[in-house]
């Protein structure tokens, strides 16, 4: 598998060339604003102490504050949180919405704390980083291993030192001013942004196929409204496993059952089991949906897709040399940068109420992000017409230029 940030600055820099950007700029466009790496500490439930490695990785703030979640994953380390808040910052972009680009992590496996002592290493973490974010100048979220529970204890943190402060994060429960809309919405935003696209090519979600890798926040989500709308989800993993019914999946269920079987998918009765979580990959269906880690699409099991559709729900789960075999099959990507931006859409919905102290009913919240989605898939669009380029390009040049023009008229001089 390619480094994150050494596949995520090749596509930046692909784009920039079909952009003809001023070399200057394009490495001070690449180049990170602030790199924060902490070491946390906490008593573990037996008394022991254990020391973690975070990060916070401030990458862009030429358009308004750094936004981006926070991830608690084994894998988590600098380059992985770089790429992944540089591509905040094009999102944003290519969003429309007010914000710079951040990320930020912490190297531990979830699974194996307890909730108490994921609760105090996040406070740990919050008070390192506490005086480095704010309202008007970073704000985290949710990402891989968190969830609103992590938010409302970095809220209880920050506030212990800056006062009552709800904008600080946003996919914070909504008794502490979460937004109606929050947990579903990069889910939801994955099933627009693929509705779009087979709209587009004549399509419809009912009656197509669909596999989707992760069943955590977004993949559940995505299954769930993909389900409702008459699509057939035929094969599902998590790190437990896949499983598969050509018949679809009944979404329902499997939800109940995972609910009751600590989160994990493995021993639902409901389909057959095909291996690892990688098989999902390779099922027959129309629409393959990545949900889970980057880089699961490489150069050794592209050639495998059978499907005619990869929609990004995870965050660059396709290597660029994935890109090129799947490209040369004739499979359209819908890009990461788009496809799962419908989460950080709502959050900045949920950061404009915290700040007018003003609450938003639900059908608000899911008619603006798809007035939202709809509008920057028609902006991408006209990106990939004009630079006569594929999806990821036409996003990437759309955030790029987007992010240049905002860093130009702030007084940069190449
Ligand atoms: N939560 C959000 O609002 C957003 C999340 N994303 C991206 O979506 C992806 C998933 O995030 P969440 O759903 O929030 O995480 P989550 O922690 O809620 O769920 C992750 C899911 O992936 C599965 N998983 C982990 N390792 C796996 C592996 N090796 N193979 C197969 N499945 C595996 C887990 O079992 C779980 O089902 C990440 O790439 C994240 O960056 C992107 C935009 C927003
Ligand atoms: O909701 C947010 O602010 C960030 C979501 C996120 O981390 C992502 O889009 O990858």
């Amino acid at each position: 598998m390619m480094n994150s940030l050494v596949a995520t600055s090749r596509n930046f820099k692909n784009a920039a060339k079909l952009l003809d950007l001023d070399s200057k700029l394009e490495r001070s466009l690449l180049i990170p604003f602030r790199e924060i790496k902490v070491e946390c500490t906490i008593p573990k439930d037996t008394g022991e102490m254990a020391s973690f490695i975070g990060f916070r990785v401030q990458h862009d703030n030429s358009r308004g504050p750094m936004k981006g979640g926070i991830r608690y994953h084994g894998d988590v380390q600098l380059d992985e949180v770089n790429a992944l808040a540089q591509l905040m910052t094009w999102k944003t972009a290519v969003a429309s919405i007010p914000y710079g680009g951040a990320k930020g992590g912490i190297t531990c496996n979830p699974s194996l704390l307890s909730i108490s002592e994921q609760e105090r290493l996040t406070r740990v973490f919050t008070q390192k980083i506490h005086e480095l974010i704010g309202t008007h100048t970073d704000v985290p979220a949710p990402d891989m291993g968190t969830n609103s529970q992590t938010m409302a204890w970095i809220l209880d943190e920050y506030s212990k030192f800056h006062g009552h402060s709800p904008a600080i994060v946003t996919g914070k429960p909504i008794a502490l001013g979460g937004s109606l809309g929050r947990e579903a919405a990069t889910g939801r935003g994955v099933v627009i942004a693929t509705e779009a696209l087979l709209n587009e090519n004549g399509k419809t979600i009912s009656g197509m196929t669909f596999a989707i890798q992760g069943f955590g926040n977004v993949g559940s989500w995505a299954a769930r409204l993909i389900h409702e709308q008459g699509g057939k989800v035929v094969a599902l993993s998590d790190l437990s496993g896949a499983i598969h019914n050509a018949n679809g999946i009944d979404i329902p269920s499997l939800l109940t059952h995972v609910f009751e079987n600590g989160g994990l998918l493995k021993d639902f009765s409901g389909a057959d089991v095909i291996g690892s979580s990688e098989a999902v990959l390779h099922t027959h269906c129309d629409v393959l949906i990545p949900c889970a880690l980057g880089g699961v699409l490489n150069s050794h099991n592209s050639d495998g897709v059978t499907a005619k559709y990869v929609i990004e729900g995870a965050n660059h789960p396709t290597d660029p040399e994935a890109d090129e075999i799947l490209n040369d099959k004739g499979v359209i990507i819908l890009p990461d940068v788009y496809a799962n931006s419908g989460g950080v859409i709502v959050s900045y919905f949920e950061w404009v109420q915290n700040i007018q102290g003003f609450m938003w009913d639900e059908d608000k919240v899911n008619s603006e992000l798809k007035k939202y989605m709809t509008k920057s898939f028609a902006d991408i669009k006209e990106s990939c017409k004009t630079h006569c380029c594929d999806l990821r390009m036409g996003a990437f040049s759309l955030g790029i230029n987007t992010v240049a023009r905002a860093t130009v008229l702030r007084g940069w001089e190449p």
